[in-house]
């Protein structure tokens, strides 16, 4: 760390003074040949035969930094002076939810939009089969320039699009920094539901109510339902030393994948099947995990339609000895099963607002998808 804080002199004072950067810049194409090399394979395997998709999100955190880096890259310096944290996993579209453990597989993305600290990364994977590289997801990622104390904000290369398709992309970066911050302002944690929201609850609530009394305390479970409450799975990790990045906290990806693993398991249990994941949205990166950190786990059924699962996992430092807890990640995974799952019904307000909140991620994410025809369900 001592020899990080002598980099702060080559910090940039202005985004202007940064020269501008074109996408082909920070363009990395990045094998992972499972396929030709067996040895790897045990690493990626699961019990079912197919690839675990946790240790591909630890790939794709380390990409979208290396990506970063990549567009952020001086050749007049020897060591860049930034540390680049991950803030966001906008989006993970499965476009294929089968990864075979045998074959290669292909990462490539590159920069789509720059903030003035911030920068957004697009990254596909692709698997090679039957002679070709099919698609297998897409990624949005959000990355953050700090600086080398990673205690503020530090100024990040422009980004100059080539030509009017990347004039294209860079708009769409421009309408995903604008759609993330209406999603924000109207967090059910900032401000009330919709009527529509409202009335939905109202509808859920009297559905649960005991036609034999007249009173509101007396709950019943409808059929084929379960409560929210019986729809949780938590677990605990201590973050030792071998999980930490290159800034010295808990890599971004050990936390996703952990995250992911216990979302999974919830949904298994759940829906009582091998869910497929179908996506992933809004993982946010709130605060840094320190190493040592007693991290608590906890995931959520909390929306279900059809055969989908949408599953919320929550994570907070336990600080035994203040006995604070404080929110570090919050991650939204949609699951599909092969059946009709179980509704999952809320009993109290703060479940109702998370009842909402999965609701709304799923219609974002998997209505797009579900409207796709090239989301192939195999
Ligand atoms: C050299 C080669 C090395 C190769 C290494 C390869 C291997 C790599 C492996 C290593 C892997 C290492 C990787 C890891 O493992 S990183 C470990 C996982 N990530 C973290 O621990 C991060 C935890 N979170 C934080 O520290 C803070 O919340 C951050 C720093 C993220 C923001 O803090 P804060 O809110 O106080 O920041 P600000 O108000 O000053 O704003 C700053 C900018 O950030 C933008 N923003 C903020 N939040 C969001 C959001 N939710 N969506 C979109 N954008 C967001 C904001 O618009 C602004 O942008 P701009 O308007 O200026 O553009």
């Amino acid at each position: 760390m001592t020899e990080r804080v002598s980099l702060s002199s080559m910090l940039a004072r202005s985004q202007q003074d940064l020269p501008s950067r074109r996408m082909k810049d920070s363009y990395l194409e990045v094998f992972l040949p499972l396929g030709s090399e067996p040895q790897l394979r045990e690493k990626y395997l699961t019990f079912h035969n197919t690839v675990r998709f946790g240790r591909i999100l630890e790939d794709l955190d380390s990409l979208a930094v290396l990506i970063s880096y990549s567009h952020t890259y001086n050749p007049d310096l020897k060591r860049s002076p930034l540390s680049i944290v991950t803030a966001l996993v906008d989006k993970i579209d499965m476009r294929h939810h089968v990864i075979y453990p045998d074959c290669d597989i292909k990462f490539s993305g590159h920069v789509t939009w720059v903030g003035k600290t911030s920068i957004e990364a697009k990254m596909h994977m692709s698997q090679f089969r039957d002679g070709v590289f099919s698609p297998v997801l897409d990624a949005t990622f959000v990355m953050v320039a700090r600086d080398p104390e990673n205690k503020r904000a530090a100024f990040v290369n422009p980004i100059q699009p080539d030509g009017p398709d990347e004039e294209k992309i860079l708009q769409e970066g421009e309408a995903n920094k604008s759609r993330r911050v209406d999603l924000s302002t109207a967090s059910l944690l900032k401000v009330a539901p919709t009527d529509e929201e409202r009335k939905l609850i109202h509808s859920l609530f009297l559905h649960t109510l005991d036609s034999n009394t007249v009173s509101f305390r007396s709950r019943v479970l409808p059929p084929s339902s379960v409560w929210m409450e019986d729809a949780k799975l938590k677990g605990l990790e201590i973050c030792h030393p071998q999980e930490r990045n290159i800034f010295n906290r808990i890599f971004g990806g050990f936390l996703m994948r952990k995250a992911y693993e216990l979302g999974w398991a919830n949904a298994s249990s759940y829906g009582g099947c091998r869910p497929k994941l179908v996506a992933v949205d809004d993982i946010l990166f709130q605060k840094p995990v320190e190493i040592g950190s007693l991290l608590m786990l906890s995931s959520q059924v909390c929306y279900t339609q059809d055969h989908y699962i949408q599953v919320r996992v929550h994570s907070e430092v336990f600080d035994p000895l203040t006995r604070q807890h404080n929110t570090t990640n919050v991650f939204h995974f949609t699951f599909s099963s092969d059946q009709h799952v179980p509704n999952v019904v809320p009993k109290t307000y703060g479940e109702s607002m998370l009842y909402l909140d999965g609701k709304r991620h799923f219609n974002q994410t998997v209505a797009s998808i579900i409207n796709k025809d090239s989301y192939t369900q195999k």
